[in-house]
C-alpha cells in the first residue's frame, strides 16, 4: 500500500526497511513481498510518480532536469579536470527514482564487465552467464509504438517477455538519418560493423537503440515493480515524503556494529522504524553514501571533519565514484526531420502532445537520445595508452560509446533537447568514454544529515580520459566523412580546432548520468570496498546496500539495466540468507 501520510502508517516494525523507492529499491520491495509472511516498509524521500507528465512522455524528459520538487537539485564541487566548472547533478526525487527521469536507453553492458565483477568479488554468481537470466526476468519486450517491421533491428532470442519493465525499439522514424547511420556501417565495416543486438554481451559495432519504453510510454521501477497488483499487497508499505537521515541505536555484536533503527524525517518530525531482519539502503549513488556517513560509517577523516563520531572506519565509503564523461559534437543538417521540428515549434509540439494523449504515437514516443548507438575500442596505438595502462583490456569490451542523434544538443547536460538557438536543423554524435580512469567522490558536508553532500564527479582528472576522448572525436569525424552523409551534413557547429581541442573538451564535457560505484562491492576480506558480494556492509550486521552505488567498476552500459539485475540478484541473496 502507498502511504502519503505517516499518520496512516499502521506501525514502525517490519522485517525489512528499505531506504529509497528508486530503481533498485522497488525491485527489492516487490521480490521480498512475494512471500506473504514477509513485511517490507519502503521509505522514499520524494513524491509520487503518478501524473508526472514529463516522466510519462518519453520525449519530454528534459523538463525533469529543471529545479523542481521532482529533482534533488544537487550541484557538483568545481571540477579540477573541467577548468573548475560546476555541474548540475540531476537525481530523481520521486517514486521510481532515476528510472523515472533517465534517458530510457536500455543497454546491458559487455559480458566481460560481469566476468570481471565475478573475478573481483570472487563470486561466480556475478559472471555474465549467471547474471544473464536476470536480464530476461526484468524485461517485457514489446512492439514499438508505431508497430513497424523490426526484422533485422534486434535479436528476439535475447529478450524477456514476462518481466515488469517494458522495453522496445524506437517507435517514431527519422528515416533518412537512420539510413545514413546504417549505410556507414556498410562503407566502414572494419571500424563500424553492424551489430544486430548490442545486448548480447558483445556490444562492439553499431546497432539500433533500445529503450525502457512500452506502448509509447516510459516504463520504470515504479510503473513495473510497484504496478497495482504489487502495491496492493498487504505486506508491502511504501511511505512517501520520508527522507532517511541515519541509522540509530547502535550496538556491537560479535565485533560488528549493528543498528536498532532507521531514522527518517516526515514533515518537521523525526521517526524511527525498526527492521527485524535487515535494513537495506537503496538510496542511490549519493543517498546511500550520505546515510552511511551520517551514521558514522565511512572514512574517519571525513567523519571527524564534520564532527560525526566514527562507529566504523570504512575508508571506501564515498570513494570510487565514476561516470562516463560525455562530449557532444553538433552539425547543422539539410533536413527538417529532426528533433527541432517539435522542440522549436509550439504548434507542432502541441499537436504531437495531442497525438500522444490520444494514441501514444508520434514524435513524443521516443527518448530524445538518438536512434542508434555505437561501441568501439581505442586503437591499439592510442596515445592514451602512453599515460595509463588499458583500463579495459578485454578485446570484446568497448572503450568508447557513440550516440547518434537526429537533433541538436541532447539532454546529457540536463538542458532541454531543444538544440542551439537559430533556425537550423541539427544532428549530434555524443562521444562517451566508457572506460574512464578518473574517479570522484561523495562526502557529507555537515553534521546536519539533511545538508546536501559534496559531490566530486572527478571528470578528466586523469590525462588518459582526455586523450581517449580525442580519439573518440576523430572516430566520429571519420564516421561522418562517409558518402552517406554527403548532402545531409552541412556545417560543424562544435569547435574542434586541434590547437584548442583539449580546452574545448574540458570546457564542455558533461555527465552521462551513470555515476556509480561509491559503495563498491569487493571480495570478502578485501582491503577496500564497502559491501561484500552478497551486498552486506563490511563490518556491520543486519545492513546491506543494494543499488547503483555498489557497482565495483562502471560497466560499458547506461547503468539502469545493470542496477535492475543487481537488485534482482540482491533480492535472491537476501531471501536466501533469511530462508525465505
Ligand atoms: C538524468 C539521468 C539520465 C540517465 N539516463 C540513463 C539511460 O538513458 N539509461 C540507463 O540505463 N541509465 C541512465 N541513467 C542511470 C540510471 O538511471 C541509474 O544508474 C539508476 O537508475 C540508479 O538506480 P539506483 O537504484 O541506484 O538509484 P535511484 O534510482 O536514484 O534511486 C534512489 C532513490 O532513493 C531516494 N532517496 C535518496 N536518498 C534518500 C533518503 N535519504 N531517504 C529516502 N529516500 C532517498 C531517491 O529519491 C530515489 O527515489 C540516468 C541517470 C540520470 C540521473
Amino acid at each position: 500500500k502507498l502511504y502519503e501520510d505517516v499518520a496512516d502508517l499502521p506501525g514502525f516494525n517490519y522485517d525489512f526497511v528499505i531506504a529509497g523507492g528508486g530503481t533498485a529499491g522497488n525491485v527489492l520491495a516487490n521480490r521480498l513481498t512475494e512471500n506473504p509472511n514477509v513485511s517490507v516498509l519502503v521509505l522514499e524521500a520524494g513524491v509520487s510518480n503518478a501524473g508526472i507528465l514529463p516522466s510519462e512522455v518519453p520525449f519530454r524528459l528534459g523538463e525533469l532536469f529543471a529545479p523542481t520538487v521532482w529533482n534533488w537539485n544537487y550541484t557538483s564541487t568545481p571540477g579540477t579536470g573541467l577548468l573548475d566548472r560546476v555541474l548540475g547533478v540531476s537525481r530523481a526525487h520521486f517514486l521510481g527514482g532515476c528510472s523515472g527521469h533517465n534517458g530510457m536507453v536500455y543497454t546491458r553492458g559487455a559480458a566481460a564487465d560481469f566476468d570481471r565483477y565475478a573475478q573481483i568479488t570472487g563470486d561466480q554468481g556475478w559472471s555474465w552467464n549467471n547474471i544473464y537470466p536476470y536480464f530476461l526476468k526484468t524485461e517485457n519486450w514489446t512492439s514499438p509504438a508505431d508497430h513497424h517491421n523490426t526484422d533485422g533491428q534486434y535479436n528476439p532470442a535475447l529478450h524477456g517477455t514476462n518481466g515488469p519493465v517494458f522495453t522496445s525499439l524506437n517507435g517514431y522514424p527519422y528515416t533518412q538519418f537512420e539510413q545514413n547511420v546504417i549505410a556507414t556501417t556498410k562503407t566502414l565495416p572494419q571500424d563500424w560493423p553492424f551489430n544486430l543486438d548490442m545486448n548480447s554481451g558483445k556490444p562492439l559495432g553499431v546497432g539500433y537503440l533500445q529503450s525502457t519504453i512500452g506502448n509509447g510510454e516510459r516504463s520504470t521501477s515504479a510503473t513495473g515493480y510497484l504496478a497495482p497488483q504489487y502495491i496492493q499487497r498487504p505486506n508491502l508499505h511504501v511511505l512517501l515524503h520520508s527522507q532517511v537521515s541515519k541509522l540509530v541505536n547502535s550496538t556491537m555484536k560479535n565485533g560488528n556494529v549493528s543498528f536498532g533503527g532507521i531514522q527518517f524525517k516526515y514533515g518537521n518530525s523525526l521517526y524511527t522504524a525498526k527492521a527485524g531482519k535487515e535494513i537495506i539502503l537503496s538510496a542511490g549513488v549519493i543517498g546511500s553514501v550520505q546515510i552511511l556517513q551520517n551514521s558514522g560509517i565511512g572514512p574517519q577523516e571525513v567523519l571527524s571533519a564534520q564532527n560525526v563520531p566514527t562507529l566504523l572506519n570504512l575508508p571506501s565509503v564515498g570513494k570510487n565514484g565514476t561516470d562516463h564523461p560525455f562530449f557532444s559534437i553538433i552539425w547543422t543538417v539539410n533536413s527538417t526531420r529532426t528533433y527541432e521540428a517539435v522542440t522549436r515549434n509550439t504548434t507542432a509540439f502541441n499537436k504531437a502532445q495531442a497525438q500522444w494523449n490520444q494514441s501514444k504515437t508520434g514524435p513524443l514516443v521516443t527518448s530524445p537520445l538518438g536512434t542508434h548507438i555505437g561501441w568501439k575500442r581505442l586503437p591499439t596505438n592510442s596515445s592514451a595508452f602512453s599515460v595509463h595502462a588499458d583500463p579495459n583490456p578485454n578485446p570484446t569490451a568497448p572503450h568508447l560509446e557513440f550516440v547518434f542523434v537526429p537533433g541538436g544538443q541532447i539532454a546529457a547536460d540536463g538542458n532541454s533537447p531543444s538544440g542551439p538557438a537559430g533556425e537550423s536543423n541539427f544532428m549530434t554524435i555524443g562521444v562517451a568514454l566508457i572506460s574512464p580512469v578518473s574517479r570522484g567522490s561523495v562526502n557529507i558536508s555537515s553534521s546536519d544529515p539533511f545538508a546536501p553532500p559534496l559531490i566530486d564527479m572527478g571528470f578528466l582528472t586523469n590525462e588518459f580520459d582526455v586523450l581517449a576522448i580525442r580519439d573518440g572525436i576523430a572516430d566520429a569525424q571519420k564516421f561522418v566523412s562517409q558518402p552517406a552523409w554527403k548532402g545531409y551534413l552541412e556545417t560543424l557547429v562544435t569547435d574542434l580546432t586541434p590547437a584548442t581541442l583539449e580546452t574545448t573538451i574540458r570546457n564542455t564535457t558533461d555527465q552521462s548520468f551513470h555515476y556509480c560505484g561509491t559503495n563498491g562491492m569487493s571480495a570478502h576480506g578485501a582491503s577496500y570496498g564497502v559491501v561484500n558480494p552478497d551486498f552486506l556492509v563490511k563490518g556491520v550486521t543486519g545492513l546491506s546496500v543494494i543499488d547503483g552505488s555498489t557497482l565495483p567498476i562502471i560497466p560499458a552500459a547506461h547503468t539502469q539495466a545493470v542496477v535492475y539485475v543487481f537488485a534482482e540478484r540482491g533480492a535472491d541473496l537476501v531471501k536466501k540468507r533469511w530462508n525465505l
